[in-house]
């Protein structure tokens, strides 16, 4: 039996209940797929019944308002009520500023700093922060690692998280399906992609997003337009997939613009928006006939959703205007209800004819149920693999990422050899005397000081790495410590090889004090120099805003320029 065909008993709470395995072998429930019960099983660290980890969420009274610039505030949401259950596929829709994006924001507990968030969020009947790993989320940015294949990109997800004792055999079978469900077979050995590489095309790059959440089956999973980029054939085909995600009991919520009629037909539940107000929560297959009753019905030979969308945007009143002004436009007697009205009208007319309908009523008493049920709510992040597969993983996928991409340090080692050639040039064979002493002196901090603060190059590259990063910590896919350790190593033989090499050059050229242990010492200061540097710079990134960054940086090329001066 499923929690949410649970019984409740007045307005008592009640645990949800486990129906108990007999001889403590294991229960599941039909249509869940043979890797959904593996993975949550072993998450849940107990041989009962999968459904009691299923994810079953509510909101109540939900607003969210944020802090502006100039210090005013601004309500983006207002008392949103509503819930998804497993099973289920929910779609967000509504004009663009509607407040999609910040509903599932807050339901996934990443609202930004400004934004604060009153109501209650509920998941299985308890408050739980839904963010590093709880819940899966596909933002609307495709955040990825650009000299990666498709099939890589996967796979080294793939290990991230899957169990260390799950066979590689098992893994990639896995991997090679999930690339299969989102329709990537014929571009999985194509890299997705970077400023100097031509990769796969956005919409591609959509699906792999979608596909790095979806391999781990995750019980709640939400998408920030999941088919924006993508042509009708290959929205249907992924909001398809989406479904039959949903069906295997897992809880879906997506925000979608502008569905064609055969993808609308996919959803099971629509939640409508208007400038963060509720214009319909209920069954998909209902809104017709709740728009009709509005006053506002489809016109025969009109997509249903172009219907909704065209009478909750108020930006139609707008162009409406413009075009009447500019005379491009001419209305004459129609039966539709919006040229008679403005938008902003329906919309009004709209809210209100739902706060009181039978749909807003039932949509409360549902989430009150619904509440009630205290189901299991687990913790855990995202991954199931163990510290050091992480940080291996990591390591390996760091590496190739650095080697492949020419701006991280190929690029500096060309500039550094010609750099230090120069400088070895105008300090050839300089001497080791003590007339000579000073221009030695300037010639190490010629190179100490360029070849350190040149540490910049790798910076766009690393910017990059960090929005992965980003997004996977938020998935719960590593933590900090495996990254850190990861991009450490990863990038140690890279900068041996630059500043040995750098070093090397310079030291021959300009002889400045022969013996070997001196010139170890000249390399391995060079060397440490160059990665105090280069980790304090990228440490101070992962902290302080860019802009922020470009001030320090420039302020200390501009102190370290003016020494010689001083
Ligand atoms: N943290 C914030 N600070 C200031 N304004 C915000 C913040 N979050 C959201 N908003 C504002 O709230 C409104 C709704 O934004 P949101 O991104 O949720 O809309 P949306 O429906 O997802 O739009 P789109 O379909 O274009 O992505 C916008 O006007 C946006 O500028």
């Amino acid at each position: 039996m499923r929690n949410s065909e649970a019984p409740t008993h007045g307005g008592m709470e009640i645990e949800a209940t486990r129906p108990s395995a007999g001889n403590g072998s294991t229960i599941t429930l039909p249509g869940l797929s043979p890797l959904s019960e593996t993975l949550w099983r072993e998450k849940a660290n107990t041989a009962e019944i999968i459904g009691d980890v299923s994810a079953r969420l509510t909101w109540k009274d939900l607003t969210v308002m944020v802090t502006l610039s100039n210090g005013e505030t601004q309500n983006v949401l207002e008392g949103l009520t509503g819930y998804a259950e497993p099973g289920t596929f929910t779609a967000l829709m509504g004009p663009s500023g509607s407040g999609k994006s910040t509903l599932l924001d807050a339901l996934s507990s990443r609202l930004a700093a400004n934004a604060f968030l009153s109501g209650t969020i509920l998941l299985n009947g308890r408050k739980a922060k839904l963010s590093f790993g709880t819940a899966a989320y596909v933002t609307q940015d495709d955040n990825l690692i650009g000299t990666l294949t498709v099939r890589e990109t996967i796979s080294y997800s793939a290990r991230l998280r899957l169990p260390d004792n799950m066979p590689w055999a098992d893994k990639r079978a896995l991997v090679e399906s999930t690339i299969v469900a989102m329709g990537l077979q014929d571009c999985a050995d194509t890299v997705i992609g970077n400023w100097h590489l031509r990769g796969i095309s956005g919409g591609e790059k959509r699906r792999v997003s979608i596909a790095l959440e979806i391999l781990m089956r995750p019980r709640l999973l939400f998408l920030d337009e999941p088919t924006s980029g993508l042509d009708s054939a290959s929205a249907f085909f992924v909001t398809q997939t989406l479904r039959a995600l949903a069906r295997d009991g897992r809880t879906v919520i997506a925000s979608i613009h502008q569905p064609s009629s055969e993808v609308f037909e996919l959803f099971d539940q629509l939640y409508l928006l208007s400038s963060g107000k509720t214009v319909y929560f209920g069954q998909a297959s209902e809104a017709y006939e709740f728009f009709a009753q509005a006053g506002f019905p489809c016109p025969a030979l009109r997509n249903p959703s172009d219907h909704f969308l065209r009478c909750i945007n108020s930006d139609f009143d707008k162009v409406k205007a413009t075009l009447k002004g500019s005379m491009k436009l001419r209305f004459e007697g129609s039966d539709d209800p919006l040229d008679r009205i403005t938008t902003a009208e329906a919309i009004r007319t709209l809210i209100d004819f739902y706060r009181t309908s039978q749909h807003s009523y039932a949509a409360r008493q549902k989430v009150d149920e619904i509440s009630k049920v205290k189901g299991t709510v687990l913790e855990a992040g995202g991954s199931e693999a163990s510290f050091l597969m992480q940080s291996y993983t990591l390591t390996k996928r760091s590496f190739i990422n650095m080697s492949r991409d020419f701006g991280y340090y190929w690029l500096r080692l060309v500039i550094y050899i010609v750099v230090t050639v120069c400088i070895g040039t105008i300090y050839l064979n300089v001497g080791t005397g003590y007339n000579s002493i000073l221009a030695r002196g300037s010639c190490a901090s010629f190179v100490f000081g360029f070849v350190t603060f040149m540490s910049i190059g790798g910076f766009p590259s690393f910017v990059e790495d960090m929005k992965v990063f980003q997004r996977e910590r938020l998935n719960g896919h590593y933590g900090v410590t495996s990254f850190v350790i990861s991009n450490t190593l990863s990038a140690m033989p890279f900068l041996i090889l630059i500043t040995f090499l750098s070093g090397t050059i310079c030291y021959f050229m300009v002889r400045l004090h022969p013996g070997f242990w001196h010139y170890l010492f000249f390399v391995l200061c060079l060397y440490a120099s160059v990665t105090v540097v280069e980790s304090l710079m990228m440490a101070i990134a992962s902290i302080v805003p860019n802009f922020l960054m470009g001030i320090i940086i420039g302020a200390g090329i501009q102190v370290c320029m003016s020494l010689p001066r001083i």
